[in-house]
């Protein structure tokens, strides 16, 4: 068996599994040779090595088979490190982004440290190298008790809980993704709260990708890059919010990616969190992508009537702490959880508004009132989108006639559209399925949920249909 062989068996493999899966996972390989049916390989990390061994493996042997070397079992060790990368990384990271230049030279702020669980001395240093370690810092309020849990959300609380609680890992990453302030941040802050108070030994740090980005470019700058893949290995828990940022950032996705590599084979827990799927993400590399769709991808999905009423009520609890005077008309709560569908931030927003101008004037907050004070937002709120629209956009799109989408025509160059439209209803409004499906013609709620998982399905594998959601949706909220 020669070096030969495995080139054959390479060559192979590249056919097979495409440029982007060789390039990231059969290329770090190193072969070590063949004995007694057994190919060794060195790797770079053991998250490779699962992965490959995973994914790959039946396809190695396959290969080894076909050049003349029946292998029964690969196996996979771990190399030593690879040496660090070039000084000058990341410079075309804060090029391509002009605003940053300025501030990726800023030392990063004290007030920006996040670890937990050391003394102050010992959080100074991690892994004794006299380095601080990063993070942004917590928002008190964002913990897992002031979270409001609804039918959108259930899913992504129940996996920030699990994380939250620890016990063996069960999914690594856990990515959470959902549109503008639904609560993703929210639930990050309560996962290190939650890990802050009943595990105080964990070093646990959360920041923003842009963060990261910063902390990387001034670490080049500073020929402190050893110090800092150091800080961002030695932590146990680490939680990168907005990770959509570093799209298109080459340098700082490269060191994002070895870091994670890195905790991820140490068994450390990460969580992500983006404003869309990691399939969905322009600009980044595919190898991040696949890597951050490893674990559990979890969406909080657009919030429904019920659970604006639920934060409502819960921020009125709170509020009726410190203002015990708080008188709100009945049929208020429930007028707001009605109009204003955009985002919790927003709703948050108005009921504070509410708030400052009932106690200001001292009166019960009516729903005239309410109307009075809340008249801007509640006109920028009248702008959301409508099942309607997105009938009309989706038809012009495909170039089909309107009354099709209500229709029973099953072709699939009508149905597909129809599936879409259907998808971007569930997507972009606050329609439960059996109200779309009404006016989808009067269709069963199991169609349109059917028509959703469908579309979720096609748009991970079709670049056109991803491509084409990407327009619309962006069309209908301008
Ligand atoms: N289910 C919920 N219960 C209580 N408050 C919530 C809930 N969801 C969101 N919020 C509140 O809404 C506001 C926005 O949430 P958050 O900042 O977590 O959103 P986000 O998804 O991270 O948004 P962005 O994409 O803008 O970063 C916060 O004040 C948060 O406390």
């Amino acid at each position: 068996m020669t070096k030969d062989t495995w080139g054959r068996v390479q060559q192979d493999l590249l056919k097979a599994v495409g440029k982007n899966n060789f390039v990231t996972w059969i290329e770090p390989m190193e072969f070590d040779g063949v004995e007694n049916g057994i190919a060794r390989f060195l790797v770079p990390t053991n998250f490779i090595g699962n992965w490959v061994s995973r994914n790959f493996g039946e396809q190695i042997q396959h290969h080894f088979s076909r050049a003349g070397e029946p292998v029964e079992r690969i196996e996979f060790s771990v190399a030593a490190e690879r040496p660090a990368k070039a000084a000058n990384a990341g410079a075309d990271d804060v090029a391509n982004e002009p605003e940053l230049e300025h501030a990726a030279a800023k030392p990063v702020m004290n007030g920006h440290v996040a670890a937990y669980g050391r003394s102050s001395a010992s959080r100074q240093s991690a892994s004794g190298s006299g380095i601080e370690l990063p993070g942004a810092p917590l928002d008190k309020r964002f913990t897992f008790d002031s979270f409001v849990v609804g039918k959108p959300n259930e899913l992504a609380h129940a996996a920030a809980r699990r994380v939250a609680e620890g016990g063996p890992v069960s999914f690594n990453p856990l990515f959470l993704y959902g549109g503008v302030g639904l609560g993703k941040t929210h639930l990050m802050h309560a996962i290190a709260w939650h890990l802050h108070t009943t595990r105080p030994e964990l070093r646990v740090v959360y920041l923003s990708a842009e963060q990261f980005m910063y902390r990387f470019v001034q670490a080049l700058r500073e020929n402190s890059s050893m110090q800092f893949k150091e800080m961002f290995r030695s932590v146990d828990v680490l939680m990168v919010d907005d990770v959509q940022f570093i799209a298109g950032k080459d340098s700082t996705q490269e060191e994002f990616f070895h870091t994670f590599n890195a905790l991820v084979d140490q068994n450390k827990q990460i969580i992500i969190s983006a404003d869309r799927a990691p399939v969905e993400i322009k600009k980044l590399e595919d190898r991040i992508a696949s890597r951050l769709q490893s674990g559990l991808v979890v969406d909080l999905h657009p919030t429904d009537y019920e659970l604006r009423l639920g934060i409502l009520q819960h921020k009125v609890d709170q509020y009726r702490e410190s203002y015990p005077g708080l008188r709100i008309q009945d049929g208020v709560l429930e007028f707001l959880a009605h109009r204003i569908s955009t985002n919790v931030r927003v709703l948050e927003g108005a009921l504070t508004k509410l708030f400052a101008f009932g106690s200001l004037v001292g009166r019960e907050i009516t729903l005239e009132l309410t109307q009075d004070c809340l008249a801007d937002v509640l006109r920028a709120s009248d702008r959301k989108v409508t099942v309607e629209e997105i009938q009309r956009k989706v038809s012009e799109h495909y170039n089909m006639r309107l009354s099709d989408m209500i229709g029973p025509k099953r072709h699939r160059t009508i149905a597909r559209p129809r599936q879409m439209a259907m998808y971007l209803a569930k997507k972009l409004t606050s329609r439960s399925l059996p109200e779309i499906g009404k006016r989808f013609g009067g269709r069963d709620h199991t169609t349109v949920m059917h028509a959703v998982k469908r579309i979720e399905e096609l748009k991970a594998v079709d670049n056109q249909i991803a491509e084409d959601l990407e327009l619309l949706r962006r069309m209908l909220e301008a």
